[in-house]
């Protein structure tokens, strides 16, 4: 189902910053050489993400899937000077392709690449984040929300990726993966200790900040 009107996209698209170059040949290699293209944020998610981050301003981010590494870098646009964004990813054939564009966007120095299972990396990072963005395999979004919650400061934001499911979380008769997302969705729709809002962006960007 496509959320926003095809007109309405290109129009918005249109009238959004252009994509970077570095970033217009990651997309573009990721969709010859890389299976599922369609898992990169893409042009205009990707200038929503850097802009936040440009508004967060953090000096640590985490990011959980780095595929290619397309929202590592729109994120780390935003990182203070001194700022570094660990990202995680479990799949180690795409890291020489990641580095090199960390590389390519002078940002390998602010970027910590972990290969590895989210689930067993996370315990083990000793920081506090500002900006933790949630994009891996989303039966887990739960997990990985829970596990970060405390390594995110107060006012700390955290964003999260496919919430709206290509638009079936309004479906009746969800499927499994659906109802993972929904039940997600209702999770932290009744966290009291956040405030969140979900903003319609391509399939959906579940925006958190810690109270
Ligand atoms: C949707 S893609 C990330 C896209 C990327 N954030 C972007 O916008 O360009 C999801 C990534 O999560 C990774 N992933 C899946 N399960 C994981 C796990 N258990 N731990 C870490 N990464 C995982 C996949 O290998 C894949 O690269």
């Amino acid at each position: 189902m496509d959320i926003i009107n095809k007109k309405i996209d290109k129009y918005v698209d249109e009238h959004s910053d252009a994509e970077p170059e570095v970033l217009k040949q990651l997309n573009r290699e990721t969709h010859l050489k890389v299976l599922m293209p369609r898992m990169l944020s893409g042009h205009y998610q990707g200038r929503v993400l850097s802009m936040l981050s440009k508004m967060i301003n953090p000096k640590r981010i985490l990011e959980i899937g780095t595929y290619t590494g397309y929202s590592a870098i729109c994120l780390a646009e935003g990182l203070q000077e001194e700022g570094e964004l660990t990202t995680i990813d479990i799949n180690a054939e795409l890291e020489s392709m990641a580095r090199t564009y960390f590389e390519k966007a002078g940002l390998a120095n602010q970027i910590n690449y972990i290969i590895g299972n989210a689930a067993e990396i996370i315990p083990t990072l000793n920081q506090t984040f500002d900006l933790v963005f949630i994009d891996a395999d989303k039966k887990n979004n739960a997990t990985y929300y829970d596990m970060v919650f405390d390594k995110v400061r107060t006012g700390g934001y955290i964003i999260t990726d496919n919430v709206l499911w290509s638009g079936k979380v309004v479906d009746e008769k969800a499927d499994k993966d659906t109802l993972l997302i929904q039940n997600f969705n209702t999770k932290i729709q009744h966290d009291e200790r956040v405030e969140n809002v979900l903003l319609p962006i391509r399939d959906g960007l579940l925006i958190v900040r810690k109270k």
